[in-house]
C-alpha cells in the first residue's frame, strides 16, 4: 500500500518517526512534507497530499501539523478528499469505518508519538463498512458538485 505523507515545520520530528514506523511495517511512503524546521504554510502540504490521493497516485494520505486542523482543512478543499483530524484511535477507526476517510490528520503539538502510532495503526487496519453509510458518504460528493459560492 502506498501512503502519501505531508507535514509543516511543527511536525518534522513526528513525521520522521511515523515514516520510519510505517516503512518498518512495509508501507511505501511518498514524503511530500517539509524536512526543515523553517516556518512554512501547512496548506501547501495538505494540498500536495490531497492531490496524490485524489489522483490515486497514493492509496491514502497522512497529514501532521501543530494541531492537524489547518493541514486537514487544506486537504478537504480538494474534491474527493475526506480528511479527519483524530487525537485518539477510536475516532480514527470510525472515520474509516463510517466516513470512508481517505486522509488522516493529527497534531504533533497535541498528541505524543505512541498515540500517533496507535491512531495510524487503527486507521490503516480498519475498512470502510459501506451499507447504510454509502448514501451519506455519496452526499459529500454531491455537495462538491453543487458548490456555487466561490470566494474571490
Ligand atoms: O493548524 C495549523 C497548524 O497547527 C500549524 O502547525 C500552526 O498554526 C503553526 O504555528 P506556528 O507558526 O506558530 O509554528
Amino acid at each position: 500500500m502506498k501512503l502519501a505523507i505531508g507535514n509543516d515545520h511543527a511536525a518534522v520530528e513526528m513525521k520522521n518517526e511515523i515514516v520510519k514506523y510505517l516503512e518498518g511495517k512495509g508501507y511505501e511512503i511518498i514524503n511530500v512534507g517539509t524536512d526543515t524546521n523553517e516556518s512554512c504554510n501547512y496548506a501547501e502540504y495538505g494540498e500536495k497530499v490531497a492531490n496524490l490521493v485524489a489522483s490515486k497516485e497514493a492509496d491514502y494520505g497522512v497529514l501532521i501539523c501543530g494541531t492537524g486542523v489547518g493541514i486537514s482543512l487544506a486537504a478537504n478543499k480538494v474534491n474527493g478528499i475526506r480528511a479527519c483530524v483524530c487525537s485518539e484511535p477510536v475516532t480514527a477507526r470510525l472515520s474509516k469505518q463510517h466516513n470512508n476517510s481517505n486522509v488522516l490528520a493529527f497534531g504533533a503539538r497535541i498528541i505524543g508519538i505512541e498515540t500517533a502510532k496507535a491512531i495510524v495503526d487503527g486507521w490503516l487496519e480498519t475498512e470502510y463498512e459501506g451499507g447504510r453509510h454509502d448514501m451519506r458518504v455519496s452526499y459529500l460528493t454531491e455537495i462538491e458538485k453543487k458548490q456555487k459560492y466561490v470566494e474571490k
